[in-house]
Parts: structure tokens; C-alpha cells; sequence
């Protein structure tokens, strides 16, 4: 943005926070009370009562119906213990408050993605956030470079601190919740499709998914920065729980952003790139964002449900045919998750890569 350090103190902020005025959220976007995000109770799931056939198809119809028009939905009766999302949150609030010498001993960089970060750029523009990633399964093997000709696959091992003591257990008991709940919501989401329940099953073979405490302290100008940059999930679906405070936007069809509400106990579902891409453009993942305010700090923990590292990711074969032909050309899970990841790092001075990069034009004269 070229401030010089005058203009970033009297502002308050540094300039690589700062962003483009068509980016940034004014007052009428700062409204979390509204309901408008379609809200789903997964009781049928439970597994003390198998569901009635009838009960499932509404289920499925309106896993559809919210998938079709918002790409967003909330979750209740979803079968996760309070508890274990209560004692995450606390253990991240802890974590997140000791002094940064004792948070960077866990840092996450170019080499080891897993751990503490608070420098992540999102569109080359820096999220007001501090942020602690975590491999669900303990590690994440991907290839160690984006380009065609390298094969190499690097292992990545996540990073505990000492400190606090009981934030592992925390997490992983979490981690196995969120794995198993992303299952079923992956399950109903298939069965939307018209496909078989266990469709996708295969793709999570050795899946890369990993979760992300995210901790947004007050901000002096929220309304020249973001907790996260406008962004697209690149995975297959995403369950975040949010606490009371309100942050997440949601971009409606129409273009207007659209707060979360925050609902207790609830998670916000949303698709991601690569169901966008299966679905060969039925279902699209929607782009969201964080707002942030100067005075109340804000927790969230996403959990990104992503494929195994050697799926090819192209349209289903049985969502296409003539009338509807195959959108995008495949593309290596591995390759695209490693060239998305490695712009959080560094201003790779071009646009991120996006699934459009893999469209085929639907116009043959062009
Ligand atoms: O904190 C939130 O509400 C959402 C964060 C998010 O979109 C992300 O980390 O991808
Ligand atoms: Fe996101």
C-alpha cells in the first residue's frame, strides 16, 4: 500500500493490514443477529435411532436446498459433546495468551505449515488474526512442490507446546469428533447429489484435513482490516464452531455480505472447492470472510475436511453428461492444496490459484 510509518501510526495500524477501500466493512455489515443462514437439525443422525427412511429424505432435502442456494448452513443436534468444544476453546483462549516467545516455539513456516502463525496473508493482504493449525490425524503428507515434474511428498508432524499442558489432549479429541461429524455431513451431501452415501469415501483414504484455532484480538480501525480476507475453502466441506462475539460474513447470491449468527452449540457448515468441482457447479463454495472489532477479542476453530493428497479432483462421471458437460479439467488435490497453502506464507506476487484456473470454457468458439 506504500504508507510510510507517519501514516500507519496515525492510522494505528500497519499498512499491510490495510485493506482496498472496495474490501473494507462498514457498519452495515456488522450486524450478527440475523437468522438467515439455513439452520438444520441432524437429530435424525442420532445414533440411538436409526432414522426413519422419511425422515432421512427430508434431511437430504434440505442438506440440498441449503447447499443449492447458500453453499452455508448451521448444524444443531449434531451429536458433539459440548464439553469437548467447551475445553477446546478454553485451552485455545489459553494458549493464545501467553507471551509470544513462549507461542513462538511452536511457529509454523514455509517448511512445517503446522503450528503458530499470526503473519498469514490472505490475497496477498494480511489477516488481522493469530492462528495454532493442527494435522487431524497428527500429520499431513502433500508434495513438497507445486510444479508438474516433482513427485517428492513431504510429511509434516504437528507442534504441541508445553504450554498449556492439557491443549493436545484437547485438540485431538476434538480433531476425532470433527473427523467423524464431516463423515456424515460428507454422507448427506453425497446422498443430495443423487449419489451413493459412501461416494466420496475413498477420496479420504489418507485425507489431509487439519483444524485451526483462530484468535482475533481487538482491532483499533476494524474498519480498514480483516480477521480473514474475502476467500473460498479449498476443500471439501468446512464445520467451524464460532463463539458468541460474530465476525463471519457470508457473500449472498446477490453480492451483499450476510453475518453468521452465532447460536450456541451450533457449527457452520460450509463447501468447499473441491465439492464445487465434483458437483460440477450444482453446489458452489461461497465466498466468506471475518470482520473484527475493536472490542471484544473472538475464537474460532474450523475444521477443513481435505482429500487425500494423490486425488485427482474433477467432476463426478455420473453428474455429467451431454446436456450438462464436464466443467473443469482434473487437477491434483496435492499440488493445488501445496500452491494455496504456500501464498499464506508469501506474496507469490500473483493472483492465488482457484479452481477457475481449471475451467473449461462451455463456448467452443472461444
Ligand atoms: O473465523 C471464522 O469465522 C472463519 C474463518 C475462516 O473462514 C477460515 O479460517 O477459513
Ligand atoms: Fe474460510
Amino acid at each position: 500500500m506504500g504508507l510510510d510509518s507517519e501514516s500507519e501510526a496515525r492510522l494505528g495500524i500497519e499498512a499491510a493490514f490495510i485493506q482496498s477501500p472496495e474490501h473494507r466493512p462498514n457498519a452495515k455489515h456488522c450486524d450478527f443477529t440475523l437468522d438467515q443462514i439455513p439452520l438444520i437439525d441432524l437429530s435424525p443422525l442420532s445414533p440411538t435411532s436409526p432414522p426413519h427412511p422419511t425422515t432421512l429424505d427430508s434431511l437430504v432435502a434440505q442438506i440440498h436446498a441449503a447447499c443449492r442456494d447458500w453453499g452455508f448452513f448451521q448444524v444443531i443436534n449434531h451429536g458433539v459433546s459440548p464439553h469437548l468444544l467447551h475445553t477446546v476453546q478454553s485451552e485455545a483462549a489459553n494458549f493464545f495468551s501467553l507471551p509470544m516467545q513462549e507461542k513462538t516455539k511452536v511457529r509454523r513456516d514455509f517448511d512445517n505449515p503446522l503450528g503458530y502463525y499470526d503473519t498469514e496473508l490472505t490475497k496477498n493482504v494480511r489477516d488481522w488474526k493469530e492462528v495454532f493449525d493442527f494435522a487431524c490425524r497428527g500429520t499431513i503428507r502433500l508434495p513438497s512442490s507445486f510444479e508438474h515434474e516433482s513427485d517428492e511428498i513431504r510429511t509434516s508432524t504437528n507442534q504441541w507446546p508445553q504450554n498449556p499442558p492439557r491443549l493436545r489432549e484437547a485438540c485431538e479429541k476434538y480433531a476425532e469428533a470433527m473427523e467423524k461429524l464431516s463423515f456424515r455431513l460428507l454422507e448427506l451431501i453425497s446422498r443430495s447429489l443423487g449419489l451413493p452415501a459412501d461416494y466420496f469415501n475413498s477420496k479420504f483414504e489418507e485425507h489431509t484435513s487439519f483444524l485451526r484455532l483462530n484468535h482475533y484480538s481487538p482491532c483499533p480501525v476494524p474498519e480498514l482490516a480483516l480477521g480473514v480476507g474475502r476467500h473460498k475453502d479449498p476443500g471439501a466441506l468446512t464445520v467451524l464452531a464460532q463463539d458468541e462475539v460474530g465476525g463471519l460474513q457470508v457473500k449472498r447470491k446477490d453480492g451483499e455480505w450476510i453475518g453468521v449468527k452465532p447460536i450456541p452449540d451450533s457449527f457452520v457448515i460450509n463447501l468447499g472447492d473441491c465439492m464445487q468441482v465434483w458437483s460440477n457447479d450444482k453446489y458452489e463454495s461461497v465466498e466468506h470472510r471475518v470482520v473484527v472489532n475493536d472490542k471484544r477479542e473472538r475464537f474460532s476453530v474450523p475444521f477443513f475436511l481435505f482429500p487425500s493428497h494423490y486425488v485427482m479432483v474433477g467432476p463426478v462421471p455420473d453428474l455429467v453428461n451431454e446436456k450438462n458437460p464436464s466443467r473443469y479439467k482434473e487437477f491434483s488435490w496435492g499440488k493445488f492444496f501445496k500452491r494455496r497453502r504456500d501464498s499464506n506464507f508469501k506474496n507469490l506476487g500473483t493472483e492465488n490459484l482457484q479452481i477457475r484456473h481449471f475451467y473449461i470454457s462451455q463456448n467452443s468458439s472461444e
